[in-house]
């Protein structure tokens, strides 16, 4: 057993049957002058100091001054890829844009062209290196898309070294098949084919090698229809996948609508909103996630999370870390962002990047809150005068300690 004594303020305490909501997010529940013990890999128990009673443990970890909070649950990433994309960067700062780089052959494509031809091996080697990077700097569950294979053969690559990733690591991982990510090259002149590929091929057997958690589209004007979305997400659903579509990234086409009418987990992105998806969202019980580490790279507007959260629906942040939109693994930045481009609180934005994280990606009876019996997955910032010091250092991750599994890294 280990017990963390004086902790300043323990974060995000209780007990979550659904994310928080509307104003239930700024009342992120906390406790001042806490302790908690550990239990093997479990939260054991947790109370204010007053309350601790003698305890045969075999570690004290005395955090006076110190912030302890769920580890980051990162619900949005295409964290394996083959290599990262500087070139289409200094294009975009020429002034190309990421919808012209992608239709002269760039983006997605570019991405998928280079994962074709990297061994499994490879592959996995670089995402394991990213991955323990991001649980280093805090990130506690992840949720990894597919997307870059476009094949079936490299689609099945990418679900096996996400495999290899979770068996690596002490964090939960999720898998996601997002084969319908961009139509690919051989099948410009005849995307049904694509499509047929992807309900026929890929989903049966990728979920009968159990590789998969949840299925994804990138609805989006050149990229993927609401119809199309509708085939492929009812074929996912039919081998038990949940969905988790992007939508409304660039432009508001129905992708909103048709993903409740799917009983979406969640749908992420949302930079274009309008007052119709609100109202519509605020019917379904899909959770929005947000992207700002996407907006701020490509410079396009921020989702309006003010909206969404003020309209009492629940929201997400997620990094989104890819190497054409998000290059960025640093939840911390995320939560940054989440105060300073969409006006969240840091309590809100704390919420957004825990619990409201762990349930956008089916963890949230394992993790993303200070609740007894769930897993030990803990940051310990260093001295800091409150928790609204943890964005307000932008880029700085405040992290004197990682807890995983409750085991210190
Ligand atoms: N928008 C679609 N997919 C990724 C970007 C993929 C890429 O550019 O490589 C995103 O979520 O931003
Ligand atoms: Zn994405």
């Amino acid at each position: 057993m280990k017990l963390i004594t004086n902790i300043y303020q323990l974060l995000v305490t209780g007990e979550y049957d659904k994310p928080l909501c509307g104003k239930e997010m700024g009342a992120m529940p906390y406790i001042e002058n806490a302790y908690l013990v550990i239990d093997e890999d479990c939260i054991y128990e947790y109370g204010i100091m007053d309350d601790l009673h003698p305890i045969a443990v075999d570690e004290v970890i005395d955090a006076t001054g110190q912030i302890v909070l769920p580890m980051w649950c990162d619900s949005h990433t295409h964290l394996v890829f083959a290599t990262t994309r500087e070139d289409e960067f200094v294009d975009r700062i020429k002034g190309l844009s990421y919808q012209e780089i992608a239709a002269k052959g760039g983006g997605i494509l570019n991405s998928a062209r280079k994962l074709q031809a990297m061994s499994e091996d490879e592959l996995y080697k670089d995402a394991l290196e990213r991955l323990s990077q991001c649980i280093k700097t805090g990130t506690g569950a992840i949720e990894i898309k597919t997307g870059y294979g476009l094949t079936v053969a490299s689609e099945l690559k990418m679900l096996r070294v996400i495999k290899r990733l979770s068996t690596a690591v002490d964090i939960p991982v999720k898998a996601t098949l997002l084969a319908a990510h961009a139509i690919p090259e051989r099948h410009k002149q005849n995307r049904a084919a694509y499509i047929d590929e992807i309900v026929n091929e890929m989903i049966p057997a990728f979920t009968k090698e159990s590789l998969v958690d949840f299925i994804d589209i990138f609805c989006e004007t050149g990229y993927f229809t609401v119809a199309e979305m509708d085939t492929i997400v009812n074929a996912g659903k039919a081998h038990g996948l949940k969905p988790k579509v992007h939508v409304n990234q660039f432009t508001s086409i129905g992708g909103i609508q048709k993903a409740i009418e799917l009983e979406a987990l969640t749908v992420d992105h949302l930079e274009e909103l309008t007052e119709k998806d609100i109202d519509e969202l605020k019917t379904s019980n899909t959770i929005p996630v947000a992207l700002p580490g996407c907006s701020f790279f490509l410079n396009i507007p921020y989702t309006p999370a003010r909206k969404i959260i003020d309209s009492g629906l629940s929201l997400a942040v997620a990094t989104d870390y890819n190497p054409g939109s998000s290059p960025s693994s640093s939840m911390n930045f995320i939560v940054s962002q989440a105060c300073i481009n969409l006006k969240m609180t840091p309590a809100e934005a704390i919420v957004a990047a825990t619990i409201n994280g762990a349930f956008a990606m089916d963890v949230a009876k394992e993790t993303g809150s200070i609740t007894k019996g769930k897993k030990a997955n803990l940051i310990i910032t260093k001295p800091l005068p409150s928790y609204n010091a943890i964005p307000y250092h932008f880029g700085q991750h405040q992290i004197d300690e990682v807890i995983v599994n409750g085991e210190v890294l």
